[in-house]
């Protein structure tokens, strides 16, 4: 596939093209915060940048009318307001985290959930390599929106851990916990190369990576 970054030069970006590359796409677009080149038109524009970059991401998918993969996070309800509108014309698949494993947290964190009454505490924590800037983690927000209720966020941002998040469920007496830890970007890069190759095939719409993973 013919294929765009957006946040090229970045930690994400530079993962994301050592592992399409090895898969045996074409880089044809790459775009950074003062910088855009284009060989080719791309087939399909994946976005690891920030949140400032995204009212240009959205400039860029209107005028080529690609399909998008975003990874993106700090992104709003304002911001999320655009994908859908965006979605209307190309398929758009979002997700703050395109690791497995934190799919399959996510849905232990909802069985666990139906366990535990209003006595429980459930608090998230989440550690980051020091260059991270959004606080607390995109992955904590969604874990967080999976409960039924406001929860405590500790976020760490020390060295260059590369994604922790644990949601700790304690009681007077007992506590369980339920913990994920990346060894590297490819545990992210995996999950946007399987998103960029489904996306080739859906028709226009807004796509959680859960609903690429289960089909
Ligand atoms: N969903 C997921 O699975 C994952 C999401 N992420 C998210 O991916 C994003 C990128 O992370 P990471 O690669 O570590 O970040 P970096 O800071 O390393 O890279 C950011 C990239 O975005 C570009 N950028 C910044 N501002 C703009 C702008 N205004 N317009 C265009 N491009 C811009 C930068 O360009 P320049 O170099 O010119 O400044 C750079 O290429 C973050 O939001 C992070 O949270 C990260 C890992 C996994
Ligand atoms: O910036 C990162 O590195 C990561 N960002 C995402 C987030 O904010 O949740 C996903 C992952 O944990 C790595």
């Amino acid at each position: 596939m013919k294929y765009g970054i957006i946040g090229y030069s970045g930690r994400m970006g530079q993962a994301i093209e050592k592992l399409f590359s090895k898969a045996g796409h074409k880089l044809v677009y790459q775009k950074d915060e003062n910088s855009e080149k284009e060989t080719e038109k791309p087939e399909v524009i994946i976005d690891f940048s920030l949140k400032e970059a995204f009212p240009k991401t959205v400039r860029v998918i209107e005028e080529k009318k690609v399909p998008l993969v975003i990874g993106t996070t700090g992104l709003d309800e304002d911001d999320f307001a655009k994908l859908d509108k965006l979605a209307e014309e190309v398929p758009v698949i979002q997700s703050f985290n395109f690791s497995i494993g934190i799919n399959i947290l996510s849905e232990l964190i909802k069985k666990v959930n139906q366990y535990v009454d209003q006595d429980w505490d459930i608090e998230i924590s989440e550690t980051h390599h020091r260059f991270k800037k959004d606080k607390p983690s995109g992955t904590a927000i969604m874990l967080g929106n999976l409960l039924d209720r406001d929860i405590e966020m500790h976020s760490k941002r020390l060295g260059s851990e590369f994604g922790e998040h644990e949601v700790d469920f304690a009681s007077t007496g007992e506590v369980l916990t339920l913990k994920h830890r990346a060894y590297s970007r490819e545990a992210f890069t995996r999950g946007a190369l399987l998103s960029a190759e489904a996306i080739l095939d859906l028709k226009p719409g807004f796509y959680s990576f859960p609903e690429i993973l289960n089909n």
